[in-house]
C-alpha cells in the first residue's frame, strides 16, 4: 500500500504542530519517524489512521484521500496493557478484529493460534492478557493487528516501555514479518538506534512547534540485520550520528 502525504499541517487551538510534511512511503517500506517529544509524532499517525482530520493538506493510501480509518489498516500503540481487553482470553483478544469477517468461530480460533506461533506465543492462548509479561501482552498486541493481514501497520511507540532484551527480541520479530509479509510500516520512535535497526528510511522532524521534516535518510545496511553485528557496523554508526545530529537541530 503506498502511502502519500501532501503539505500536511495539523494546530490545536493556536498551537501549529505540524507544518508542510510531504511524504510518499511506497509499497512496502518499513519507515521510522523520529522526533523530539511534542513534535506531533502520534499526531501524523492519528491522521494517517484516519482517526482525526488534518487541518491543512491531503492524505491518500494508493491514491484514494483518506477520510475514515483505511480498510486493511492496523494501529500498534505503546500501551499494551490498555490496548488488551483483561476479560477475554489471548486467543480471543487476537481474534478479535475477525468478527467481522465471515468466518466461522472456529476458523477464526485457528487463524488467532497461527498468528500466536507466529510471534512466538503458541500455547498461550487459554491465558489471559493479565497472567503474561509486558513483552508478551506486546506480542499479543502485535498478533491482533497482524491478524487481519494489514496492509498498513501503524506503530506507535510499540517497544517503549520494554526492557533492553525484550525491545531487540521484538525489533527482530517485526523485521521477520517485514520481512515475510511485505507489509508497510510506519514506526514511530524516540530512539535513534531503533529507527536505524529497524527502518529502510528514517525521517526526523523538527520540535515544536510548527514541526516539519528536517532529515530524510534512506538506510543502506549491508547484510542481514543483527542486534550485534549490525549495530557495530561503520555504516550503522554513520547513520546514527546523522540521525542524531538531525534530532538534536545540528
Ligand atoms: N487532541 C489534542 N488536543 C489538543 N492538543 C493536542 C492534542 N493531541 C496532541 N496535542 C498537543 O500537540 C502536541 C503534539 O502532541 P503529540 O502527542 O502528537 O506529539 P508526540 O511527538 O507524539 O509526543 P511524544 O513523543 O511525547 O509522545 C503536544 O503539545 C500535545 O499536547
Amino acid at each position: 500500500m503506498t502511502l502519500r502525504l501532501d503539505s500536511l499541517g495539523q494546530r490545536y487551538g493556536d498551537q501549529r504542530v505540524l507544518h508542510d510534511i510531504t511524504l510518499t512511503v511506497p509499497d512496502g517500506q518499513l519507515l521510522c519517524v523520529v522526533g523530539p517529544s511534542g513534535c506531533g509524532k502520534s499526531t501524523l499517525l492519528r491522521i494517517i489512521a484516519g482517526l482525526q482530520p488534518a487541518r491543512e493538506g491531503t492524505v491518500t493510501v494508493d491514491g484514494t484521500p483518506v477520510t475514515g480509518v483505511p480498510d486493511r489498516l492496523a494501529v500498534v500503540f505503546q500501551d499494551y496493557g490498555r490496548s488488551l481487553f483483561p476479560w477475554l482470553t489471548v486467543r480471543d483478544n487476537v481474534a478479535l478484529p475477525l468478527r467481522r469477517s465471515d468466518l466461522p468461530r472456529s476458523e477464526r480460533r485457528a487463524e488467532a493460534e497461527r498468528i500466536l506461533e507466529r510471534v512466538g506465543l503458541d500455547g498461550a492462548g487459554r491465558r489471559h492478557p493479565w497472567q503474561l509479561s509486558g513483552g508478551m501482552q506486546q506480542r499479543v498486541a502485535i498478533a491482533r493487528a497482524l491478524v487481519c493481514r494489514p496492509s498498513l501497520l501503524l506503530m506507535d511507540e510499540p517497544f517503549g516501555s520494554l526492557d533492553a532484551q525484550t525491545r531487540e527480541d521484538l525489533e527482530d520479530l517485526l523485521l521477520e514479518v517485514h520481512r515475510t509479509e511485505g507489509t508497510t510500516i510506519v514506526f514511530v520512535t524516540h530512539d535513534i538506534d531503533e529507527s536505524v535497526y529497524v527502518g529502510d528510511r528514517v525521517v526526523v522532524l523538527s520540535p515544536a512547534p510548527a514541526s516539519g521534516i528536517v532529515l530524510d535518510l534512506p538506510v543502506e545496511l549491508p547484510g542481514k540485520r543483527d542486534q550485534i553485528a549490525t549495530r557495530g557496523l561503520p555504516e550503522f554508526v554513520a547513520l546514527r550520528a546523522e540521525v542524531g545530529r538531525a534530532v538534536r537541530g545540528g
